[in-house]
């Protein structure tokens, strides 16, 4: 077991912070554990330092206060990725298993065929015979999920992994996260402009506030009006749905130029 970590635990953060050039601190005495199968969903407005938690916690930018420990098998998805090299899709792919082929090793038949099969669960092997660079944004997102699933991962950190997902897209990557903590105990962080996310997925939230704590908690119990309204500083309603036998909880944010729109013109 790492050090650090207790029992089970994925990820541990101890009292972490963060602070920018300008002396502020963009995140304080932060405490999170991540156990197996737990899937934490970050909310907050932009530059509230989402990406910034998440590259701590994977170990590519460090703390300036605090512990962070993670279990060795953890793959992270980035928000951008620029690709230097022209590589082909299957290739990409094949480069989550560098931590199971060691030095010099080269991928074998079985890798292969993880490879295939892992495009083939974010819906993606028809491109297996493309350029990574030919993609478009949302078909990089997914072939870059599936890189991490062939890593065997314990734990996925994924900044922003639906912001160029259609809703079709965005419901398989929610089913997806949803089935590999219910069936592989796989735990999942994750940062999302879209607070639907937490409370479809029924996980958890970090809501990174401006000037206060972070809420840290259950996204049906902690993701009220009032939470969401001063989160994004704007109204937000959330508005109950039943569809048998389902039932979904809608979040509606009450955009100003819309009300604008329907005034008269002077
Ligand atoms: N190297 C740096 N120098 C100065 N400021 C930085 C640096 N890196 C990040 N920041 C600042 O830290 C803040 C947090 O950035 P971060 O990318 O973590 O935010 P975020 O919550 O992921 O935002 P977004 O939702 O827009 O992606 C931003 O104000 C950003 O400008």
């Amino acid at each position: 077991m790492p050090t650090g970590l207790i029992e089970n635990d994925v990820v541990a953060l101890r009292h972490a912070g963060i602070r920018l050039p300008d002396g502020t601190w963009l995140f304080r005495d932060l405490n999170l554990r991540i156990a197996p199968g737990q899937r934490l969903c970050l909310l907050g407005g932009n530059g509230r330092g989402k990406t910034t938690l998440l590259r701590a916690i994977a170990g590519l930018t460090p703390l300036d206060e605090g512990s962070v420990c993670v279990t060795p098998a953890l793959a992270y998805l980035p928000q951008r990725f620029h690709c230097l090299f022209d590589y082909g899709v299957v290739d990409m792919v094949l480069m989550g298993r560098c931590r199971h082929l060691g030095l010099w090793r080269q991928p074998g038949a079985t890798d292969h065929a993880r490879a295939l099969d892992a495009l083939q669960t974010v819906g993606m092997q028809r491109l297996a015979a493309r350029s990574f660079r030919t993609l478009s944004g949302g078909e990089r997102q997914l072939v870059l999920l599936a890189r991490a699933l062939v890593s065997e991962p314990r734990c996925i950190v994924l900044d922003e992994p639906a912001s160029a997902l259609d809703l079709a897209n965005q419901s398989l990557l929610l089913a997806l996260l949803a089935r590999l903590a219910h069936q592989q105990g796989i735990s999942t962080l994750f940062s999302s402009h879209h607070p639907q996310h937490a409370l479809d997925s029924d996980c958890q939230v970090l809501v990174m506030r401006a000037d206060d704590l972070p809420l840290h908690g259950d996204a049906r119990t902690v993701l009220t009006e009032p939470v969401l309204s001063a989160l994004y500083g704007l109204p937000v309603r959330r508005i109950d749905i039943h569809d048998p036998p389902h039932r979904h909880t809608g979040i509606v944010p009450l955009f100003p130029s819309a009300t604008l729109q329907q005034e008269p013109c002077p």
